[in-house]
């Protein structure tokens, strides 16, 4: 289990994260999201043992992680980090990047380990291109690869999907979540994106103001958004009398005391998101068709 206790940490004198407590079970799946600059990063390298904590502690276990004022070199064998940008060998090849930390005596473990890898992060094609050459998601992906060579009891992901295109990120979330999920290999993810959350997360720690604001299942927060910032994390919403209503719980009905006036259409695939004005504030909504503007519609709310 990995412990954080009361920890505080700042960057010369502004304080960055305050007495911060959580702990994650072995083989879970955190997401760590919050607003750019809430600490996502700082966090991540300071459980990683980049930096002395102010005051506080981490345990993985039973051992405790130290920053450089108490180790020669950062970091340890069972955590690995992969940050946001990625520090790879350039000159050498997608395969020799990813098998340079495996032991060279059993090179037949090691030539089945890298294959299994490239797969998980499908890039077997490129196996001989060297790194250089390679795009930033493509290389993004190397550094993943990389960090799952000597398979880690922790791993710490810093956007690990940020570089990705549309079309390969769904698969490859899914290829390297769940391979990490059987591996029961601790995974700590910070991130901006929903969708490396919903469906991989067992629980969300919101940063804000140097403190978590939440810490729950991903289920949970996504029903009961007690704040706008836990709302606006998952979707389009509005406050109406003081209550978070997403714009999908929002229906047009034939009457009602929320009448509004349709400003604008956005084409979202399977739906319109309307954007409409209600007395001084806009107000979104979802429906299947496009309305016309200057339109009067009555909306109800269904929660
Ligand atoms: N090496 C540093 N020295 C001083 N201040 C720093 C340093 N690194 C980060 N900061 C500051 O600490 C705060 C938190 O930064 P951090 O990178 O942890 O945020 P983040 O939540 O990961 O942001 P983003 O989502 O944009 O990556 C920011 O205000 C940032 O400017």
């Amino acid at each position: 289990m990995l412990q954080v206790k009361n920890l505080s940490f700042s960057y010369n004198k502004t304080k960055i994260l305050n007495h911060i407590n959580f702990s994650v079970n072995l083989g879970e799946n955190i997401s760590i999201i919050g607003e750019s600059g809430s600490g996502k990063t700082t966090l991540l390298k300071l459980l990683y043992g980049e930096y002395d904590l102010d005051s506080g502690s981490l345990f993985w276990g039973k051992q405790q992680i130290l920053g450089p004022k108490y180790n020669l070199v950062i970091g340890y064998d069972f955590i690995k980090y992969v940050a946001q940008e990625f520090d790879l060998m350039p000159y050498i090849s997608v395969e020799e990047n990813i098998g340079k930390f495996l032991s060279n005596f059993f090179p037949e473990e090691k030539q089945k380990r890298t294959k299994e890898l490239l797969e998980v992060v499908e890039l077997t094609k490129f196996a001989h291109v060297k790194v250089k050459t390679l795009s930033g998601g493509q290389k993004q992906r190397v550094a993943l690869a990389r960090a799952l060579a000597k398979e880690p009891e922790i791993i710490l992901l810093d956007e690990p999907f940020s570089h990705i295109d549309n079309f390969k990120k769904q698969s490859l979330r899914r290829r390297v979540f769940n391979y990490l999920k059987d591996k029961k290999i601790t995974c700590i993810v910070a991130t901006h994106d929903k969708n490396d959350v919903l469906e991989f997360a067992n629980r969300i720690i919101l940063l804000n103001n140097a403190e978590i604001e939440a810490n729950d299942t991903p289920k949970y927060l996504f029903q009961n958004p007690n704040t706008p910032l836990i709302a606006s994390f998952f979707d389009e919403f509005n406050t109406i009398n003081n209550e978070i209503v997403y714009a999908h719980q929002l229906g047009i009905v034939e009457k009602s005391n929320i009448q509004v006036i349709v400003n604008k259409n956005y084409f979202k695939g399977t739906y319109y998101l309307i954007e409409s004005y209600f007395e001084n504030e806009t107000i979104f909504f979802e429906h299947f068709e496009e309305l016309s503007e200057g339109n009067t519609v009555y909306l109800s709310i269904n929660k």
